[in-house]
């Protein structure tokens, strides 16, 4: 399977993370992606492309351009006022809130985001538009015919919404991707997030849609991130109803949990009969995660990618989370392996 990578990765490492209170270093950090592109090559998984440039095009195909240009300039106005460490938000606008863009950068901020888990740096526009490009770069390998590609995509999107950054997430790369497919001519696009986390942004971007179908397996939002969406009942809305489908799981959930909630996802995508299928592989699943309370091991992995791979469907893998860096790469191109072999 070929992997789409770019070094660009590193101009974006933020400093802290607020997480049980505290300061902490950001879990998600520029060895995450450099072991799983070692695993990748360890292994001889395929060869290894640089991203094509794309430009900002497909971006705002999803997502608000108020938001992409506040992203683009933020480290600029950021510095102007002499500030030259990494931003952070701290003001959200919550219920009953007035929804009107503050002049401030602080306000803007926290207007286009949902939490204080995106930093942004002097180099964050340039590795999140370089991990569109890997996402994109990747959906056109599939275009070419290719049966499944890998974009390691960081930093990750599945948290990103049209109009909201969060969760280590700026742009959503998976949904850039999928509305790169039904823009070059597909019907239907599914959607299966196997991260720990529930995808809120590729959930809300599609939610109205019939068009893409979003299926997530992740930790139960009554105990876990981002606790606010991602329940069962959520099935989409309008004419996007019967086309969103979660799958929360306990915490402590191991793989004969985990597969019957991946045989139910992978049911509903086959009777959707997409032409392609994106799948948001985070790997936080992994039972020793540090942020995660799931209980997958490694050669779960195999079995997942198997079990995708039986769908017999054009697949796109994007990187998304999997902050157990030590086997992060084993975690992912287990998946990536198991799905290659099936024929
Ligand atoms: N700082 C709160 C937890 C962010 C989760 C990020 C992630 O892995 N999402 O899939
Ligand atoms: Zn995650």
């Amino acid at each position: 399977m070929l992997t789409i990578y770019s070094d660009d990765h590193h101009l974006h490492h933020g400093k802290f993370e607020l997480i049980d209170g505290q300061l902490t270093p950001c879990f998600e950090k520029p060895s995450r992606a450099d072991m799983v592109l070692a695993r990748a090559q360890k292994v001889n998984l395929g060869g290894v492309a640089a991203p094509r440039e794309f430009g900002l095009e497909p971006i705002l195909r999803v997502h608000d351009s108020g938001f992409v240009h506040f992203l683009k300039g933020a480290w600029a106005e950021w510095q102007a006022m002499g500030r030259d460490y990494d931003m952070l938000p701290f003001t959200w606008p919550n219920r009953r809130l007035r929804q009107t863009i503050p002049d401030c950068i602080d306000g803007k901020f926290g207007y286009y985001s949902f939490d204080a888990g995106v930093p942004i740096t002097a180099g964050t526009w340039q590795a999140v538009s370089s991990s569109v490009n890997v996402a994109l770069t990747g959906q056109a390998e599939l275009a070419k015919g290719a049966r499944g590609v890998f974009s390691l995509c960081r930093p990750p999107g599945h948290h990103a919404a049209a109009d909201y950054m969060g969760g280590y997430c700026y742009f959503n790369n998976a949904a850039i991707a999928a509305q790169a497919c039904l823009d070059q001519g597909a019907a239907r696009v599914a959607i299966l997030d196997v991260d720990y986390h529930h995808g809120n942004g590729t959930q809300d971007i599609f939610y109205d849609r019939a068009d893409v179908l979003f299926t997530s397996i992740h930790g139960d939002p009554r105990f876990e991130y981002p606790f606010f969406l991602g329940y069962a009942d959520e099935k989409g809305v309008g004419v996007g109803e019967g086309f969103n489908f979660n799958y929360p799981l306990a915490a402590g959930s191991d793989w004969s949990v985990w597969s019957l909630a991946l045989a139910a996802a992978c049911r509903q995508i086959a009777a959707y009969g997409p032409d392609v299928l994106i799948v948001s592989l985070g790997v936080d699943t992994f039972k020793e995660d540090p942020i995660s309370q799931f209980k997958l091991d490694s050669p779960d992995y195999l079995r997942m990618g198997e079990t995708i791979g039986k769908l017999g469907l054009q697949t796109l893998f994007v990187m998304e989370g999997g902050y157990a860096v030590e086997e992060i790469g084993i975690n992912a191109i287990n998946v990536l392996q198991g799905f290659d072999s099936v024929q």
